[in-house]
């Protein structure tokens, strides 16, 4: 029974234990087992540990303490921005290539004492066709190669026999991914689990069992099968998110990102911190959810490139509402507002009508609380004062992005639209 007990104990042990579980399987029972097996483990230990098990060892307290530090949930590293983008990945050229039928077969059947037995080639297995499937876990487009081929299909074989179907590769890919073809917009996968069948397969060959008919009892025939269908597409992740936030670099967008929502966001002193779209969920308490987007900064002439351009647009494309987040301790922001404007519109025309608020951000400093009346009077939409650094009236931000969703989703119903 002591030996059993010693088993057990070595079994929940570390790594450690078992240089020395040679030893106490060959010690003789009893007392003098027990004491030198203690001591054993005992030496085993770290100085900490040793000095707690002076007392006297408890072998199930030991093993747990042991294992304490594997057991514990490793806490999930924060990607750095500069990683992220290594990671982040919003457009793709990709090449697909659906898998060739398999071949078909050409044999006779025969056997003693029927030696012919007639045609009994099989049929070839269809190629495997490519399919892009939208995943909600998936969160770029990094992971799509730019080449896909699909498994061709077997090839049939005597005996009747077929080959088997080459199976559908499936490329996964986030919600809101465009597929386009020479730039005219293909599907757009917006739920998750939608799939679209880019390339079909190759349809398999024929074998000369098929080919049998009164004229001819042994064909000779067998076809070989079609090759799988080629495709030169682009994909497009667009961010699916209800609110988008723009602003000019240091606005504070990503710490009010961070202020009212579960996202994290970089947040540093200088400009250009965000490089790739962030998106963050604001809960209700009646558990609706409203997905706000974090975009790069946007300056004066982006549209001509400056900064980091005005490519990244296509992230709040998809916004229903805007917020106009203006760091209010800048001199004139109002001046700041018209420019972000300009910009939106030269992507898209009439993008910075939406329906939108404007957030009046770093109100705990004492430049910006001067500026917001006359900020006021400069325009006509509704103006938030917040301060996303201290946390100071973010509730209302929070309650007015509520109004918006649910205006928008009345709008949608009246509309009789259905959207995600
Ligand atoms: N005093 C004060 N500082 C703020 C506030 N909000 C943001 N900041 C500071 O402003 C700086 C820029 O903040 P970010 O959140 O990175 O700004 P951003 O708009 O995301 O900047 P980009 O990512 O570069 O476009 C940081 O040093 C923040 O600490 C605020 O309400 N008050
Ligand atoms: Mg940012």
């Amino acid at each position: 029974m002591v030996k059993g007990t010693m088993l057990a104990l070595l079994w929940r042990g570390r790594k450690a234990c078992w240089s020395f579980a040679d030893t106490i399987w060959r010690c003789g029972s009893g007392q003098e087992m027990g004491q030198r097996t203690c001591s054993l483990l005992r030496e085993s230990f770290p100085p900490a540990m040793q000095r707690r098990t002076a007392g006297g060892f408890r072998g199930v307290c030991t093993s747990t303490a042991l294992h304490g530090k594997s057991r514990g949930n490793p806490k999930k590293k924060n990607m750095s921005e500069k990683e992220l983008t290594r990671h982040f990945v919003d457009h793709r050229r990709v090449k697909l290539v659906a898998g060739s039928g398999g071949k078909g077969a050409c044999s006779f059947h025969s056997e003693p004492r029927k030696e012919w037995g007639g045609p009994d080639g099989g049929n070839g297995g269809d190629g495997g066709s490519i399919i892009i499937k939208a995943d909600r876990f998936v969160k770029s487009l990094a992971q799509v190669i730019p080449v896909y081929k699909a498994e061709d299909g077997q090839s049939g074989s005597s005996k009747n026999c077929y080959g088997r179907n080459g199976s559908a590769t499936y490329i996964s890919v986030p919600v809101g991914t465009v597929v386009k073809e020479q730039g005219a917009t293909v599907i757009d996968l917006t739920q998750h689990g939608q799939e679209y069948l880019a390339v079909f397969g190759g349809a398999g060959g024929k074998g000369n069992r098929f080919f049998l008919s009164n004229e001819n009892r042994a064909p000779m025939m067998a076809t070989a099968g079609m090759a799988g269908q080629e495709r030169i597409i682009q994909l497009e992740l667009r961010t699916m998110a209800h609110a988008g936030l723009v602003g000019f670099p240091n606005a504070g967008k990503s710490s009010l990102l961070r202020a009212i929502s579960n996202a994290r966001p970089a947040v540093a002193s200088y400009p250009f911190t965000t490089l790739n779209p962030h998106v963050g969920i604001v809960e209700y308490r009646d558990h609706e959810q409203v997905a706000v987007a974090d975009i790069p900064g946007i300056i004066r002439g982006a549209h001509l490139n400056r900064g980091l351009g005005i490519s990244f647009l296509r992230h709040i494309e998809r916004c229903r509402f805007l917020l106009f987040v203006l760091d209010l301790s800048a001199p004139e922001p109002w001046t700041q507002l018209q420019d972000l404007r300009y910009e939106l519109d030269q992507y898209e025309p009439h993008l910075s009508q939406r329906p939108q608020a404007i957030v009046a951000n770093k109100m705990d400093l004492p430049e910006a609380r001067e500026k917001l009346e006359t900020l006021k009077s400069h325009v006509t939409q509704r103006v938030i004062p917040v301060s996303a650094l201290t946390g100071q009236n973010t509730e209302e931000l929070i309650l007015h992005l509520r109004e918006l969703y649910d205006g928008f989703l009345q709008g949608d119903d009246s509309r009789g639209v259905k959207t995600n």
